[in-house]
């Protein structure tokens, strides 16, 4: 039998994990505060955030909702940051990424202060998770981290196969699979367009996990018995007239083959919000200096 790893069901475990942190946050006073900034008429982008608002709002986190308009110039998002850089009511910034094509994504990562960066994207936050040392860990790979932990997934010695390099999720995951701490201990193969057989890197592996962004690329002709498949894939493509939600990972033909594998939509996304509220409500007891109990 095949594990479907629930992520909605392990989301809400993490979210109800807050509420003693934010219980005693509350108690000193402190209502944790993320502001989400918009700046896409993707609809997609419009979804994320409105779901991100609607979490926050679910377990007691203040969301200051900002939204700029895409065609505005880029002062406007730089000055924006830095209003809530400066603001001492806001804990966590995200600006929901891609932003528009007239503005770096790397410049507005870098305009954030480190200490707000929720998404763990700064390069001051990339290199202490490289280190071995995190603060904020990116929601993605936390989320994914967190996923093998409840499914019971021993990373421990485990080959792993990360196809996919982005800085969002690719290499962070990669760099926590590797490490001593937490679940890690993994030795990682991580894999790209101009991967020469990628079949025979992912047949290779124990766990792979597919955060390419192509619709299905991974199927079960790629993947070995008993491999545990994570899909970070989110493709809405059209299907039979329809528009519909598919992962990475052809999942039908995987499954069969698998011996845990998560579905999408109900997988790796509900766990890239849950580890978002995460880090708001670490953010808010460092910046209080209110010490709070997180797994
Ligand atoms: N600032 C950031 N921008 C982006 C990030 C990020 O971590 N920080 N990641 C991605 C997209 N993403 C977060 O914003 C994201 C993707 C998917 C989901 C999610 O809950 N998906 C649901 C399905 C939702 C639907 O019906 O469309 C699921 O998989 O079950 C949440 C967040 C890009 N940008």
């Amino acid at each position: 039998m095949t594990d479907i790893i629930d992520g909605n069901a392990v989301a809400a475990e993490v979210r109800d994990g807050l509420s003693g942190a934010i219980d005693t946050l509350d108690d000193a006073g402190v209502t944790p505060t993320l502001a989400t900034v918009l700046m896409s008429d993707d609809p997609a982008s419009q979804t994320y955030v409105s779901m991100k608002q609607q979490d926050c709002e679910e377990v007691g986190i203040e969301a200051l909702d900002v939204e700029i308009d895409p065609d505005a110039p880029a002062e406007e998002l730089f000055d924006t940051v830095a209003d809530l850089n400066a603001d001492p009511d806001v804990n966590g910034i995200l600006v929901q990424m891609p932003v528009p094509d007239h503005i770096e994504d790397r410049d507005v990562i870098r305009a954030i202060d480190p200490a707000k960066d929720v998404d763990g994207f700064h390069p001051e936050n990339v290199g202490r998770l490289v280190a071995g040392d995190p603060v904020y860990k990116p929601c993605t790979p936390h989320g994914v981290l967190k996923l093998l932990d409840a499914a019971d997934v021993e990373t421990e010695g485990a080959d792993v196969t990360v196809v996919g390099r982005s800085n969002i999720v690719g290499k962070p995951l990669a760099n926590l699979l590797i490490q001593k701490a937490d679940y890690g201990n993994a030795t990682v193969t991580v894999c790209h367009s101009r991967t020469d057989d990628l079949a025979e890197k992912t047949r290779r592996a124990d766990v792979v996990i597919a955060a390419v962004g192509v619709p299905e690329l991974v199927d079960g002709s790629m993947i070995a018995d008993g491999t545990v498949v994570i899909d970070v894939g989110v493709n809405r493509v059209e299907r039979d007239g329809e528009s519909t939600l598919v992962g990475d990972v052809d999942f039908e033909s995987a499954k069969a083959k698998a011996s845990a594998i998560t579905p999408v939509p109900g997988g790796v996304g509900p766990m890239t919000r849950a580890m978002l509220l995460y880090n708001t409500v670490k953010a808010a007891s460092r910046q209080a200096d209110v010490p709070v109990d997180l797994e």
